[in-house]
């Protein structure tokens, strides 16, 4: 999408990318984790960043929850502000990527369509789709926060799960099992391993192969 106004020209920067990345000893990338309320996202990207920070990769968490108390302060639920809350997110994931920074999302993101056009947005193999595939009555048998009760009741609509859709993507990178063969629950951190394992096969955890040598 272009500026609304016409007189904005691109300033380019005096480092670029690759010394960035250079400097840090990593690439940048986005690690998107999408999923129903009470799936485990924020937990996992807790997880996933010690288990990244232990590997000297710098990561940051951008939380569905916190970023509605600044950037998205003023956006709702309605699906509007929903594929308003995402761009946004997705424009700071990509600017956190080009920092030379691993992003770690954790939005509900329930639009397939929003999350597609964030894939857009970054660079190509550098967005990786994380799916909590935990079934809504794990969710809302956890409901920690209380809002599913609230939503059955009413009192809240529109809420994703109950009253609003959550749209499965065809292709996520990583999709994450609530529990194992046995119908164990899976643990955080072994969700963890397997992004940080899909990471590590996708070389996304090497050093940059064009980094510039500074030290
Ligand atoms: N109507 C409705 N539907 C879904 N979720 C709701 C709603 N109202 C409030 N909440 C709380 O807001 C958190 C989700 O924010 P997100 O920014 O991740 O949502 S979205 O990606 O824009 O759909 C979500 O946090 P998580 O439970 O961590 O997912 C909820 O606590
Ligand atoms: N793998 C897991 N096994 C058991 N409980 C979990 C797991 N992941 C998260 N939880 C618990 O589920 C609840 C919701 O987790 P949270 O990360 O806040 O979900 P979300 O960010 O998707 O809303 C929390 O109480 C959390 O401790």
């Amino acid at each position: 999408m272009a500026p609304a106004c016409a007189n904005i020209r691109w300033q380019h920067g005096c480092v670029e990318r690759a010394q960035r990345q250079s400097l840090l000893k990593q690439k940048g990338c986005v690690v998107w984790i999408t999923g129903l309320s009470g799936s485990g996202k924020s937990t996992v990207a807790c997880a996933l960043d010690h288990a990244l920070a232990r590997m000297g990769k710098l990561c940051y968490v951008l939380d569905g929850d916190n970023v509605r108390h600044g950037l998205c302060k003023d956006l709702g639920f309605s699906s509007s502000d929903r594929e308003e809350n995402i761009r946004r997110v997705g424009e700071v994931a990509k600017l956190f990527a080009d920092a030379g920074v691993v992003a770690l999302v954790s939005c509900i993101s329930p639009y397939r369509r929003d999350r597609e056009f964030v894939r857009g947005l970054v660079g190509k193999g550098e967005f990786v789709e994380v799916y909590m595939n935990v079934p809504l009555s794990i969710c809302e048998k956890r409901d920690c926060k209380g809002l599913y009760k609230l939503a059955r009741a009413g009192v809240i609509k529109g809420f994703t799960g109950i009253d609003d859709p959550y749209e499965v993507s065809e292709m996520p990178e990583v999709t994450l099992e609530a529990t194992d063969e046995a119908g164990e629950l899976l643990t955080p951190e072994c969700m963890a391993d397997s992004v940080v394992a899909f990471l590590a096969q996708h070389g996304l955890l090497s050093g940059p192969a064009d980094c510039l040598q500074t030290r």
